[in-house]
């Protein structure tokens, strides 16, 4: 089967692209070759590729700067997804799509559940879910992932800032008051592999019975205070970790409070490594 790939530049994509390898013909692609923003390149390469299979790793993940460019990260985040699964129609395709625990608001008490309904807080979550519901509404055979707090040696994220920061300074003020689970871009990449070797062996009735939304999470919880405190102690670094709260570092755009993400359907399916577990095998 032909796959093709986006967002191969970008953590998870980076990881996808070894993940996918024993599952068919991989195409990965990157900005060069189909930037998200210009919609009829997207449909070009999707008809000159026919992919049997498209795995939708590019997105607008810049949460602050998309408050003041909402309409680029609309396009990027639900219009093309859109373009996607509607090409992916024409050819007969499935789709796995990447979305985000930023699509809720926060304000549960426990972890949330694919039936939980969604409230984003700011733009980038909410051009997210607008992506979500357009691969959700195409009538193809589709899995859409949502994951939280993505990290990895590979790429611009949380853990790569504090390893940097920590070497800079003697302390790090981190808010310590969003909960939510700190995920392995390989994590993603490897839960995503296990699912489409499924897929594979059971054919349309698989995707019948098991196609759709899930959360793909680490497993346990922490705040982005807890999460710096393990990177430092794993990490045997002589930095301290000062606990502030979200008001105490504003920034463009709101993030919600409470963010975790209950795993448990797709736990039935393949298993999820806590995050502390995690980020020692990735420290690694
Ligand atoms: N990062 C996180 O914390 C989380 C991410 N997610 C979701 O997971 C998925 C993967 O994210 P992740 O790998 O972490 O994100 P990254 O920001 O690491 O990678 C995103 C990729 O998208 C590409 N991209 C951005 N704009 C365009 C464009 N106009 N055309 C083509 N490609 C573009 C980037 O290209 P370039 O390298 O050229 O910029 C990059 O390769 C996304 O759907 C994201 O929303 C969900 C929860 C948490
Ligand atoms: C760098 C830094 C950040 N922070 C705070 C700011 C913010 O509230 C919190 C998280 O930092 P960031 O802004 O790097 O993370 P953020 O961009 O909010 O991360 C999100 O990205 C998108 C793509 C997602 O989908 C989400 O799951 C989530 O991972 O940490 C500190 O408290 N101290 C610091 O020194």
């Amino acid at each position: 089967m032909k796959i093709l790939l986006t967002g191969a530049g970008g953590q998870v994509g980076y990881e996808l692209e070894r993940s996918l390898q024993g599952l068919g013909q991989v195409t990965a692609v990157g900005r060069a070759r189909i930037d998200l923003s210009d919609l009829d390149q997207v449909r070009d390469v999707i008809r000159s590729v026919r992919p049997g299979l498209i795995v939708n790793a590019a997105a607008y993940t810049a949460v602050d700067k998309a408050e003041s460019e909402p309409a680029l990260a609309r396009r990027i985040n639900a219009e093309a997804p859109e373009v996607m699964a509607l090409e992916a129609r024409k050819l007969g395709a499935a789709m796995v799509h990447y979305s985000t625990d930023y699509v809720f608001d926060g304000r549960k008490a426990g972890a949330y559940v694919e039936t939980d309904v969604p409230n984003p807080i700011n733009v980038y979550g909410q051009t997210k879910l607008e992506g979500e519901q357009a691969v959700a509404a195409a009538g193809i055979d589709h899995l859409i992932l949502r994951t939280s707090w993505v990290y990895g040696m590979h790429g611009k994220n949380f853990l790569l800032t504090m390893l940097r920061l920590a070497q800079q300074r003697d302390a790090l003020r981190i808010v310590c008051d969003q909960h939510g689970a700190p995920t392995w871009s390989r994590t993603v990449a490897d839960a995503t592999a296990v699912l489409l070797a499924r897929a594979q062996e059971g054919g349309d009735s698989w995707w019948k019975q098991h196609g759709g939304l899930y959360h793909l999470g680490s497993g346990g919880q922490t705040t982005w205070c807890g999460f710096t405190e393990a990177i430092i102690e794993q990490r045997q670094l002589a930095c301290h970790v000062v606990p502030i709260t979200s008001a105490d570092y504003p920034l463009p755009a709101r993030r919600p409070e409470n963010s975790v993400l209950d795993c448990a359907r797709l736990q039935a399916l393949c298993s999820l490594p806590h995050w502390r577990d995690a980020l020692a095998l990735c420290l690694k």
